[in-house]
């Protein structure tokens, strides 16, 4: 929550005239981090998480969880432990529930609260509550919930939930993994089978997961595309201990950042390589990225890799719409990459991107522009001229309490001539604590 004592905490980046080296190990998924509370929690004995995010976004699912009587315990960093109370467990929570900064905590736990016979206050910080609900809000009222909020579906909301709820058949009109799985997650507890079609394909770690713990879901694709997902209410969950493998949302940074510093090369171990998470990587492979993947494994449905990278001299690249969901995250870091590319790039079907933490679509813009960069949009694509060598820079960038955005900043920084200012970087730890640590252990010399 942006509390009125919140310091912000700028910084000035300056570029970097020596390559990035070294190996490194990622901080956990933040998608499966979150599933992983929720569903341990759900689940009946014992589950031990190793490698969970400890990021501000997925703290404050544990603590939803532990309002609602979860047990869940640090042991290490990135060992917890959850001991679950089964599906019919959770209690009302006794005072308001905060989401901070976590879209996904917040439409998630949405589907978890309407399904549960109590009455529950969700509200979240500045920029949280100006993004919308409704596209929970409204599938769930389907299931006989009943749910108070602010103008145009904004936190603070309230809801009360109910014990036994109908099913629902929804076809999702927006392609979003958090309203699919809101509505996978209520479906746990309804009586009866729930329905959901998503025409465009979006990741799938809460089916992947569920089935972890011993849930059948049934996944049925269908001609152009889409996928139709099937699962049967009052569903029980076995406790099962889960891997979180690294973020390839956060990988992101770290391997842009090595393809446009001249001369480096880095390892980085154990990345998540869903295939409905590595649009990023196949975007920057087409750009002419040197982007090796080995060692590749399958661990609770998940598969990864260990991603090795090397400068490159990238070129202008087309994104399809039908793209975006894979890499829904990346587009300001892949701008970032695309404005140091020779020629034009264009990422068409942005809309998604205007109801993230900030208005992803015109921050990226900024962003690039007050740093000298030539870029436009139109409709819902941004286009961007780039060009080869470092950028202007000499901007200053407002983040809007956006960590993607000062994540992508500091990396435009390394590269600009002139030394760029970020307004706050301190949302950085909402998904990638020790972000600053791990790349100055590559040599990025950011002076904090
Ligand atoms: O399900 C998830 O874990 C997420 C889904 C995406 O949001 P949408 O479902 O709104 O696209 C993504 O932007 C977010 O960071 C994490
Ligand atoms: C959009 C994001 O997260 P959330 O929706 O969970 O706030 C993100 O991490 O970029």
């Amino acid at each position: 929550m942006l509390h009125s004592s919140y310091q912000a905490q700028p910084l000035t980046v300056h570029r970097l005239k020596q390559p990035l080296k070294g190996v490194v190990s990622l901080p956990g998924d933040k998608s499966i981090s979150h599933r992983s509370l929720m569903l341990a929690s759900l689940a009946k004995g014992v589950t031990h998480v190793h490698g969970l995010l400890e990021g501000e976004d997925v703290i404050r699912t544990a603590e939803a969880m532990k309002a609602m009587g979860a047990i869940i315990e640090r042991k290490s960093e990135g060992e917890w432990v959850i001991e679950g109370r089964g599906m019919q467990g959770l209690q009302e929570p006794a005072d308001i529930l905060d989401m901070g900064n976590s879209g996904t905590a917040a439409r998630l736990l949405s589907g978890l609260l309407a399904s549960s016979p109590f009455t529950s206050v969700m509200t979240g910080d500045a920029s949280l509550r100006k993004r919308p609900m409704m596209r929970v809000i409204a599938p769930l009222s389907g299931l006989g919930a009943t749910f108070l909020y602010r103008e145009g579906g904004r936190l603070p909301v309230a809801i009360r939930g109910v014990g036994n709820p109908s099913p629902i058949t929804y076809r999702l009109p927006v392609a979003s993994a958090q309203v699919k799985s809101a509505i996978i997650l209520a479906g746990l507890n309804c009586v009866g089978e729930t329905v959901v079609e998503e025409p465009v394909v979006t990741r799938d770690h809460t089916e992947n997961m569920l089935r972890h713990f011993g849930v059948p879901v049934e996944v049925i694709p269908q001609e152009g595309g889409g996928r139709i997902i099937r699962l049967k209410g009052k569903a029980h969950l076995t406790a099962k201990d889960i891997l979180v493998p690294g973020d390839p949302s956060s990988a992101a940074f770290v391997v842009v950042a090595a393809l446009l510093v001249p001369g480096s090369e880095v390892t980085l171990k154990t990345v998540g390589l869903n295939p409905l998470r590595t649009g990023i990587f196949q975007t920057l492979l087409e750009m002419g990225a040197q982007i090796e993947s080995v060692g590749e494994a399958t661990e609770g449905g998940e598969k990864t890799g260990t991603l090795v990278v090397k400068a490159s001299n990238l070129h202008g690249v087309e994104v399809p719409e039908s793209r975006v969901p894979s890499m829904v995250d990346e587009f300001p870091i892949l701008s970032v990459a695309a404005a140091c590319a020779r020629g034009t790039s264009r990422f068409r079907g942005l809309a998604e991107l205007r109801v993230k933490e900030s208005d992803r679509l015109s921050s990226t813009f900024e962003m690039l522009k007050v740093n000298g960069v030539e870029v436009h949009i139109e409709g819902d694509d941004l286009i961007i001229e780039g060009r080869e060598g470092p950028l202007p820079g000499g901007g200053k960038i407002e983040t809007h309490m956006d960590h993607r955005l000062a994540m992508s900043a500091s990396i435009l920084g390394l590269v600009s001539e002139s030394s760029v200012f970020i307004d706050d970087t301190g949302f950085i730890n909402t998904s990638f604590p020790g972000y600053f640590t791990l790349m100055n252990g590559l040599g990025a010399g950011f002076a904090l």
